[in-house]
């Protein structure tokens, strides 16, 4: 076992999720909804912490495995949560009260981030995570970047594909987008960027203030 590969699962076996979020990490298993591991969960509830996140927005919530973390790390914040698949944002919600969270601070959205994304408020929000559909990140990139406030930050899931963005063998329209999307916003003098290895790689954008 590679020392990274070792230190992965040191980290992931000291963290320890709630039974609601073990019942929902069990819940997406089971409808074959790949959710975060533990480990990237409390990276994001860190994120949200450090941060002091008001307003989040999740796109591609699922059944909650995510949102139950962000909301870990932020406890008040508002979360938008926005999926195609209404059954799961019913899960999803569920999960989340069943924590703690108020009523009016979850705005489940049933839907496609292409139509809803443009009508949600610039700048409005601290916290912007964006699920694995890589077919569309280019696009939901360019709507985070408008909805995220200065100094806000952006966060894409399975950034890397899995392994193949960093295996120069996949050419594959998808992986190549990413390569590409990356290398622009590295170029970015407006953007601070971080990809962090695991769990199918981590892409983390703040928007300078
Ligand atoms: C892998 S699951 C979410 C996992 C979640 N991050 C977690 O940890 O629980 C992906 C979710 O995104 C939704 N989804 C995928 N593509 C979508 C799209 N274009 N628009 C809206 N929702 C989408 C699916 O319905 C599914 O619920």
């Amino acid at each position: 076992m590679s020392e990274l590969d070792r230190n992965a699962r040191f980290i992931e076996e000291r963290i320890d999720e709630s039974d609601i979020q073990r019942d929902a990490r069990q819940h997406a298993l089971e409808l074959g909804l790949r959710p975060v591991s533990a480990a990237t969960g409390a990276h994001l509830a860190f994120l949200a912490a450090a941060s002091g996140a008001r307003t989040i927005i999740e796109v591609g919530t699922g059944v909650g495995v995510t949102s139950l973390w962000l909301r870990r790390g932020a406890p008040t914040a508002t979360l938008t949560a926005i999926d195609d698949e209404p059954e799961h944002l019913a899960l999803a919600k569920r999960s989340l009260l069943s924590q703690g969270a108020r009523p009016a601070t979850l705005r489940m959205i049933p839907g496609r981030p292409a139509d809803l994304l443009p009508r949600m408020t610039e700048a409005g929000y601290d916290l912007v995570v964006l699920g694995d559909d890589l077919a569309h990140v280019a696009a939901h990139l360019q709507h985070a970047l408008r909805l995220v406030r200065p100094g806000g930050t952006i966060v894409v899931l399975n950034a890397l594909n899995g392994g193949r963005v960093s295996d120069p063998a996949r050419r594959d329209p998808i992986t190549s987008g990413i390569r590409a999307l990356l290398r622009e916003f590295e170029l970015q003098p407006d953007l601070a960027l971080s990809v962090l290895p695991g769990d199918g790689g981590l892409l983390q954008i703040t928007k300078r203030a």
